[in-house]
């Protein structure tokens, strides 16, 4: 009997599937998992996953891709599933064709009949028993993902192709597996992984496979739970999300702490307090840009536990402020790294003071540090750490060159130039982001050659850009890429309005967070209420609408319009 799981990335497949593995062979079952702790069983598979993982081959087109997908799954189906099917009581996979057919038609846009034939083609009309669609919200999908990453900092992950499309990908992709779901209701089960703890879901997967094995009928499915009554207006939903927050307090703190980034307000602060001591790296990095009072006083209660985090929360307004260069003091010798990144950007006389300190023994996170600075003394520390390195040549090598695009973003000069020619050899992605607020025409012409293929990059490029030719990049590319609004927030012109009224209902939240201080004016209070009328369920609107709403301890901001 083959199961599959299916769902977004960071959804729970491969956590919950290697769970029920265990389980079902406690059981007593002989079980094969054809993704064994997240390594697939074909080393053909495995070569063909990190060939379309490398950010190199960004040139893929959507047929290529269906393709190599196809092939990645292909190939473990007959050189693993087909003869484990012979051998055990249950084989599991994590992921499927299903993904390569979503990904194509959902993800890329490609036509259902340019589609089917190849991924019958592969399938050969084997069918799997059961596919477990483990669906999430995709905000909490990523805030899940985001906070493994953050609290198993940098393994050595390589930097993946995912994630180029932005986050919206996500939102599309779970679209098409519940549309292949609906289609197939006996063989799929909609799995709802928001609200439930890992335990109570792989009891409940566990036991509809025994009953399978067994003979019995499959167990009813979970019914949707029905649309809440949408919240009507932005200090309701602050309330809402206030509860959820709350009930994710006890069986998930690590969502609770996550959620709470980045806001401000009395009711925010004592959930902060309750959440310190258990998770203190993600309340630490939630701080980030905050300067009221309070943050000021967790960032000194949690240094200790957490002098990492709360050194990367010194940014925007409270990159300068005396007690975060109090804070970089105290940490300098024991934290150098981390306070060397905490420059970033800083064009400060303290600032040069401290890089000069540092530079010898850290040249890495100082060279970093020089985002956006483009003046003499920028170049010299880049020139030093580049001739350490080897000189030009070392730009060849994928690390130095993202290292060196790191220190180059938002600088438009010669150098920096030919930096970016050595470095799209090797590390193409990385170059695009350095193209942070350009306006040069070799900046134009980058971004209009790689926008299809590397959207999100591409947008998130036009940050604060306000000219026709970004506008003509948002309007092409908005119904794909949600970070085409982000790109433009507190912009308060008739297209930036025309835009978010056009792209509302597709990116909801993204909307929400592009008005900026402008959510407050009654354009932007209007916008919100029917927003949320239309969005009851989704949760990173909830979210942005709570960020907006007036919040205790301080006067609500009025937008001047
Ligand atoms: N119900 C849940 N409660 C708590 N954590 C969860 C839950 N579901 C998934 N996670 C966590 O989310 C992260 C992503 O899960 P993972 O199994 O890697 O997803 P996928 O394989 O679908 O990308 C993991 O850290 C996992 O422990
Ligand atoms: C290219 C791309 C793939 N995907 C999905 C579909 C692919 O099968 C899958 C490949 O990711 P990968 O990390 O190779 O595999 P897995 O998630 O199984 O560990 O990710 C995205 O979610 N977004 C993307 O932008």
């Amino acid at each position: 009997m083959l199961i599959v799981f299916e769902g977004i990335d960071g959804s729970g497949k491969t956590t919950l599937s290697n769970r029920v593995a265990r389980e079902l062979r406690q059981a007593g079952l002989r079980v094969r998992h054809v993704r064994e702790d997240g390594k697939l069983a074909s080393p053909v598979s495995e070569g063909l996953r990190l060939f379309t993982k490398n950010p190199l081959h960004l040139a893929l087109t959507p047929m290529a891709e269906l393709l190599l997908y196809s092939a990645r799954e292909t190939q473990l189906l007959e050189e693993v599933t087909r003869p484990a099917l012979a051998e055990y009581e249950v084989v599991i996979a994590d992921r499927f064709l299903y993904t390569a057919e979503v990904l194509a038609r959902w993800g890329r846009g490609l036509p259902e009949h340019a589609v089917r034939p190849v991924v019958d083609a592969c399938t050969r009309g084997l069918r799997p028993e059961r596919v477990f669609l483990i669906d999430v919200d995709p905000a909490i999908a990523r805030a899940r993902r985001r906070i493994s990453k953050l609290l198993a900092p940098d393994t050595g992950v390589p930097s993946s192709r995912k994630g180029l499309a932005g986050a919206g990908m996500q939102t599309r992709l779970r679209a098409g597996y519940r549309a292949l779901a609906a289609e197939s209701p006996e063989q799929w089960t909609l799995i709802e992984n928001t609200d439930v703890t890992l335990e109570a879901l792989v009891t409940q997967l566990t036991q509809e496979v025994l009953r399978m094995v067994r003979g019995g009928e499959p167990g009813t499915p979970s019914s949707t739970p029905r649309a809440p009554t949408p919240p009507r207006s932005a200090d309701e939903a602050r309330a809402r999300f206030l509860e959820r927050v709350d009930r994710w307090m006890e069986e998930e703190p690590g969502l609770a702490a996550w959620f709470l980034s980045g806001l401000e307000g009395a009711d925010i602060d004592e959930r902060r307090e309750r959440l310190a001591t258990r998770c203190p790296e993600l309340i630490a990095h939630g701080l980030s840009g905050l300067t009221d009072a309070s943050a000021w006083d967790l960032r000194a209660r949690l240094e200790q536990a957490a002098p990492v985090q709360v050194l990367g929360s010194l940014k925007a307004l409270a990159a300068e402020s005396p007690q975060a260069w109090a804070l970089r003091e105290r940490w300098e010798q024991r934290a150098p790294e981390a306070v060397a990144a905490s420059l970033d950007g800083l064009g400060s006389e303290q600032a040069w003071a401290m890089r000069e300190r540092l530079h010898g023994r850290f040249p890495e996170p100082v060279v970093t540090s020089l985002t956006r600075l483009g003046d003499a003394r920028a170049w010299v520390l880049r020139e030093r750490w580049l001739s350490q390195r080897g000189g030009q040549a070392a730009l060849d090598q994928e690390k130095v060159a993202r290292i060196a695009c790191r220190s180059i973003r938002g600088v438009d000069d010669a150098p920096a130039w030919d930096w970016r020619e050595r470095a799209w050899e090797v590390a193409p992605d990385a170059v695009l982001r350095t193209l942070e607020g350009l306006d040069s025409e070799r900046a134009w012409a980058l971004r209009e050659q790689h926008a299809g293929r590397a959207s999100r990059l591409v947008l998130e490029s036009l940050r604060g850009l306000n000219n026709p030719r970004a506008w003509a990049l948002r309007e092409s590319f908005g119904v794909s890429c949600e970070e085409a609004l982000e790109s433009f927030e507190g912009m308060d012109g008739a297209t930036a309005w025309r835009l978010r009224q056009a792209l509302a209902d597709t990116w909801p939240a993204a909307t929400v967070k592009s008005m900026g201080p402008l959510a407050s004016s009654a354009r932007g209070q209007e916008l919100i209420s029917r927003l949320l009328t239309d969005h009851p369920r989704d949760f990173a609107l909830l979210r942005q609408a709570a960020r907006v709403a007036a919040h205790p301890g301080q006067e609500r901001r009025h937008a001047t319009a």
